[in-house]
């Protein structure tokens, strides 16, 4: 549309968090569409090209956590020609797509918000919750709160970039920069654990501009396929989101067996991206232009505990973030340093409140299941090592059970092994470290062991009264986490108010909803006006 008026778009307002307390109306309903999505059979859920359903040959079933007996749903595979089907039209698609006004982009992301807000709320709620094993706070705070704030933060970002002007002009010239999207178009690759992070991976490049074909998660296809349909139900063009789910290793070198790959926008495990970044390397004479690689990855996230700590909320918040959602956020609390001073308190505390969690799929447990086998085995086998483990012992939880979900109950160890591979690998599951450091160490010595300890650096949080220690920790932290908290939980960043994003080992840290994450999706191009003209080649000094 032509854009005859110098539009403003509407002012942010995060949206809220829903309480789903008891007796609440919202409780009420989220019950029923849960319950109804536990009567359901299993759904057919097809790739979807050019927004319509492609009925493709092999199938798989995502089942969900809770109970694996429970099929959520049939999906059908996406095939190698598929892909380049998908390829090809989404970059006819971009012919108009990259044209489009910002404005009419912004209008889609916001009727996508009110769908979500609206009429999908309790359905993707369901969806979130029975295939992806979370309880309605987790789920909202994710798959309703934090993605609409994903659709209305892009176009606010996506304006101040595009306001971003030279600042210089000579008399008589204007100069100026435009956005364009990046040469080609973007493969996202989405993880099970955050509906609202499949939301940011395809919203980011799509807001100015490029298109996008998808591959979501095998644990997140239900809550995946509904954002596919809302964002078609809100106007989305044909060909501007391929949604393509389908074998993780066959889809993606369908896709890079197409030389115009121009980003490749991933969030998912180190060891996944790593690879990702290898092939895409190892063809670096085979691309049009040069892939960009974004990537968002694991963690091994510390909370460190000084003795003029508030106890209290330093166990409960590290509670909250090492067991909420059965720690399975990228972000959650794995390893904890606390003073030797306030140490038994600090574990008293951990102890008999994590023991209070309860874990099931009412609405009203705490925890969940983890994701699936792979994921029980994996931590099971963690919590096994630490019972053969001298240095280590099992302060509480340690108990797993799959026989109906996969089930594992909140683990806490505690090492005397400073370098103990507890304390550096993600175990990605309810399961935290507990190291009690000598009063005497704090200082270089504290600080570099617990930056260096473990390659990753997403997010940790100190706990202190004393500002100076406060003042310390984060000079001396500085570069061991993309996200640092004071007296506070380590997880929990929301959009707009905490980007959230780690590097080494974390990740490229270009932080999901943010301006530099959009940065990365444009390819910018100056303009020079020259309104004056010349009539002698030569310049004055050229003069004798
Ligand atoms: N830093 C962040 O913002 C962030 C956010 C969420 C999750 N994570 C990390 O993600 C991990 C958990 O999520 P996950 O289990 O979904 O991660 P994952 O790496 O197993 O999978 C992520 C995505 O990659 C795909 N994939 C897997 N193997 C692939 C391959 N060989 N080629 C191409 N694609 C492949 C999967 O199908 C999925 O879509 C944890 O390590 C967590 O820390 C990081
Ligand atoms: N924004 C979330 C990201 C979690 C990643 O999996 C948090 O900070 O907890």
């Amino acid at each position: 549309m032509s854009i005859l008026g110098s539009y403003q778009l509407p002012a942010l307002v995060n949206e809220p968090f829903t309480s789903y307390g008891p007796g609440s109306p919202e409780r009420a309903q989220l019950g029923n569409a849960v319950e109804e999505l536990k009567k359901k059979s299993a759904v057919n859920i097809y790739p979807n090209v050019d927004g319509q359903d492609v009925h493709a040959g092999d199938q798989a079933q995502q089942t969900s956590p809770f109970d694996h007996k429970h099929v959520l749903t049939n999906y059908h595979l996406a095939g190698a020609d598929l892909v380049q089907r998908a390829i090809s039209s989404a970059l006819e698609a971009k012919k108009s797509w990259s044209k489009s006004s910002l404005h009419d982009r912004a209008a889609i992301f916001y009727r996508a918000a009110s769908l979500l807000q609206n009429e999908y709320r309790n359905e993707m709620m369901a969806a979130t919750m029975l295939g992806q094993g979370k309880n309605p706070y987790q789920a909202d705070i994710d798959c309703v709160a934090e993605s609409i704030d994903f659709l209305k933060i892009f176009p606010t970002l996506a304006e101040q970039l595009y306001k971003a002007q030279p600042p210089f002009n000579s008399p008589g010239v204007w100069n100026r920069s435009e956005c364009r999207p990046i040469d080609g178009f973007v493969y996202a690759i989405s993880p099970f654990n955050f509906t609202a992070l499949a939301v940011n991976l395809v919203l980011a490049p799509i807001i100015v501009g490029n298109v996008v074909i998808w591959k979501p998660s095998p644990g997140a296809i239900l809550s995946s396929h509904l954002f596919n349909r809302i964002m078609i139900e809100a106007g989305l063009p044909a060909g501007v989101l391929q949604f393509l789910p389908g074998d993780a290793e066959l889809v993606t070198d369908a896709v890079f067996a197409n030389r115009n790959l121009g980003a490749l926008h991933f969030t998912g495990s180190t060891h996944v991206f790593r690879s990702l970044w290898k092939k895409v390397g190892d063809k670096i004479d085979f691309w049009v232009s040069y892939p960009r690689l974004i990537g968002e990855t694991s963690g091994k996230n510390f909370h460190l505990v000084h003795k003029t700590a508030k106890v209290r909320n330093a166990a409960l918040k590290t509670i909250r973030a090492a067991f909420e959602y059965q720690g399975q956020k990228c972000s959650a609390c794995s390893r904890v340093y606390v003073s030797k001073s306030v140490a038994d308190e600090f574990i008293e505390i951990l102890d008999v409140e994590t023991g209070k969690l309860t874990m099931g799929d009412k609405l009203t447990d705490f925890c969940g299941p983890v994701i699936n086998s792979a994921a029980f085995e994996r931590v099971k086998k963690a919590i096994e090592s630490a019972k053969n483990d001298s240095k280590t012992e099992i302060l509480a939880g340690g108990e797993c059970d799959d026989s109906v979900g996969y089930y594992i109950r909140p683990t806490i160890l505690k090492t005397s092994d400073p370098n103990s591979e507890f304390l550096k690998s993600e175990i990605f599951g309810p399961v935290i470290t507990i190291y009690v450091y000598e009063d005497s160490t704090w200082g270089p010595e504290l600080f570099q062991l617990i930056d260096e300890t473990s390659p990753f650096a997403l997010s940790g949080a100190v706990f202190a009264n004393d500002r100076t220690v406060v003042i310390q920790a984060a000079e001396e932290l500085r570069f061991s986490a993309g996200n640092f908290y004071i007296n506070d939980q380590c997880t929990g960043a929301m959009p707009g108010h905490q980007p959230f994003g780690g590097s080494r080992a974390s990740g490229t840290n270009d932080k999901a909803g943010s301006i530099t994450l959009l940065q990365r999706f444009v390819s910018p191009r100056t303009i020079k006006e020259n309104f004056a003209t010349i009539d002698d080649v030569r310049y004055p000094s050229n003069y004798e």
